[in-house]
């Protein structure tokens, strides 16, 4: 039967990595929709109009390197207001959340736009001075040079962006269970998670 699980929240506030430990628990596949809007964004970088980069978007473009980079963070939600951007992608993540075996889908309007018909719907939060600590940290790891302020800056004029624009803005369902992340370790936050997952009637791998 199929289970979807929507995952929605703004940058770095611990999604992508609730995600995948809720996907491993309750044994079903994962998609990190930003990744989606990342390759389209990437795409546009490297000068394709938006709308058909979208439109023409395929699995390979889910694998090139350096998606996870600022530049693309910010040319994805750039590329992400545009409502034929959005279209194009809509299908594909409809179609991965009712596949059979369940699946858990994050972004910014799963929840909302993508999939409101989601047996358990999550929306994750931190402050964004943590969020941006999370993000520079993740960088410095991978040995990009970067500066606190101007991550921190990146994380606000995201969130602005994202729960500014006119479709499918990032904010909660009404149903959703909020986790604020802020103080919460890594396995405090997958802890809470699953157990509303569980309430939602989610049923764990065996
Ligand atoms: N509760 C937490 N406490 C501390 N670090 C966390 C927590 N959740 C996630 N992180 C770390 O913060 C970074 C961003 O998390 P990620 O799950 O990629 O966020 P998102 O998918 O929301 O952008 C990762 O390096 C991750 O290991
Ligand atoms: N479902 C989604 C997922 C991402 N996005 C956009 O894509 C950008 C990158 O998303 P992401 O999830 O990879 O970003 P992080 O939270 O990992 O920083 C976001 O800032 C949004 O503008 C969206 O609009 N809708």
């Amino acid at each position: 039967m199929a289970f979807t699980i929507a995952i929605d929240g703004p940058a770095a506030s611990g999604k992508g990595t609730i995600s995948r430990e809720v996907a491993r628990v309750f044994g079903c596949a994962h998609l990190d929709t930003g990744l989606l809007y990342r390759a389209v964004g990437r795409r546009m970088l490297d000068g394709e109009p938006p709308i058909e980069a979208a439109r023409a978007l395929c699995a390979a473009d889910l694998e090139v390197e350096g998606l996870r980079t600022p530049g693309v963070g910010d040319a994805a939600s750039k590329v992400a207001v545009i409502p034929e951007v959005r279209a194009a992608l809509v299908d594909f993540q409809r179609a991965f959340a009712r596949r059979d075996g369940g699946a858990v889908l994050d972004g910014r309007d799963i929840g909302t736009v993508i999939c409101p018909e989601a047996e358990a719907k999550l929306f994750v939060i931190a402050s964004p001075e943590v969020r941006a600590r999370r993000r520079y940290d993740e960088y410095v790891t991978a040995g990009e040079s970067v500066d606190f302020d101007r991550v921190l800056e990146d994380v606000r004029a995201r969130d602005e962006r994202d729960m500014g624009r006119a479709d499918a803005p990032l904010r909660p369902a009404e149903d959703a269970v909020q986790i604020d992340t802020t103080t919460l370790s890594i396995d405090e936050a997958v802890a809470t998670a699953i157990a509303a997952i569980e309430a939602r009637g989610g049923v764990r791998a065996s």
